[in-house]
């Protein structure tokens, strides 16, 4: 089942001389991870903001074609244009870079149950799914605490906390560890496979980290200028080394490592991961 459905999307900010998006058209079905790579100012901000209907909602400017979420408990179909954006929080979740951008309550939970008295939830089920929350995010222990006081990797959880309480079947994270450490960088990735395996919810992820992304992904989304220039497989993509390297994404040890290799007819396809690139090597036939 489709739960994203954008078709011939453009967009243009108020004031801008160019479109940010240009003519983008995908598709997301019900429990795919989808990654997302793209040079600096390609678009994939943008894009996200345009998922959960901040744009055009809240951000204006001139938007062309469609994006229809789908619900998948439901489901009901909402087209983005003509749909309020709390409404739409809770069926897509929308997790941004900076966690302290989106963090500004005095404790860890009254930042999860936020939202859900918004919503006009009962104390029952505000407990019951902050509890929930506490637990799937690793949490719980730190309900009393400051978020300000929390590691990046904590903060950046408890924004993840806060999104997932209001249970959207689909959650959208922009560069969610790019303010992180390594250790605050693998909790953060490490939740959001578990989300997408353990819990079935679809994830939709812009990442720098391409090594994650080709590694977990399900379906790959290359953005440049606007637009969707790749679109496949893990596999598919890592096939298309030197156009990423020619864009100026980062591509991960073992597959740059497996491209030289390929270039000199060492191996016959790259490799995704290390594990791939070591085990492949140890065999005759590459
Ligand atoms: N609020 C805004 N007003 C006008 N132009 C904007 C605005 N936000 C982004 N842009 C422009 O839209 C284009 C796409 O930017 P966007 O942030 O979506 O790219 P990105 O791929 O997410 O970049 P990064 O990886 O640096 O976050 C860029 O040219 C950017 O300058």
């Amino acid at each position: 089942m489709k739960v994203i459905s954008v078709e011939g999307l453009s967009f243009r900010y108020r004031r801008a001389k160019d479109y940010s998006l240009r003519d983008v058209s995908f598709e997301v079905k019900k429990g795919e991870m989808l990654g997302i790579i793209g040079p600096s100012g390609s678009g994939k901000s943008t894009l996200c903001l345009t998922l959960n209907g901040i744009i055009p909602n809240s951000i204006k400017g001139d938007f062309e074609g469609d994006v229809i979420i789908r619900d998948p408990r439901t489901g009901e179909e909402h087209s983005t244009r003509e749909t309020p954006v709390p409404h739409l929080s809770t069926v897509v979740g929308l997790v941004l870079q900076n966690p302290e951008s989106q963090l500004f309550n005095m404790t860890v939970e009254e930042e999860i149950a936020f939202g859900l008295e918004n919503l006009g939830l009962d104390r029952n089920e505000i407990l019951r799914r902050l509890r929930w929350v506490l637990e799937v995010t690793g949490l719980k222990g730190l309900e009393k605490e400051f978020p300000p006081n929390l590691s990046g990797g904590q903060q950046q959880r408890l924004a993840i906390a806060a999104v997932l309480a209001m249970e959207p079947s689909i959650i959208v994270l922009d560069e969610p560890t790019s303010q992180l450490d390594p250790v605050g960088k693998k909790e953060v990735l490490g939740l959001i496979s578990l989300l997408n395996r353990e819990h079935g919810i679809t994830v939709v992820l812009v990442e720098h980290h391409t090594d994650y992304v080709l590694r977990y992904a399900d379906r790959v989304l290359v953005m440049d200028g606007g637009r969707i220039i790749l679109e496949g497989r893990p596999e598919e993509i890592a096939e298309e080394a030197e156009t990423l390297k020619g864009l100026g994404v980062k591509l991960p040890a073992s597959l740059e490592v497996s491209h030289e290799l390929r270039k000199r007819g060492l191996l016959d396809r790259p490799a995704l991961t290390p594990e791939e690139l070591l085990s492949r090597l140890a065999r005759p036939s590459r």
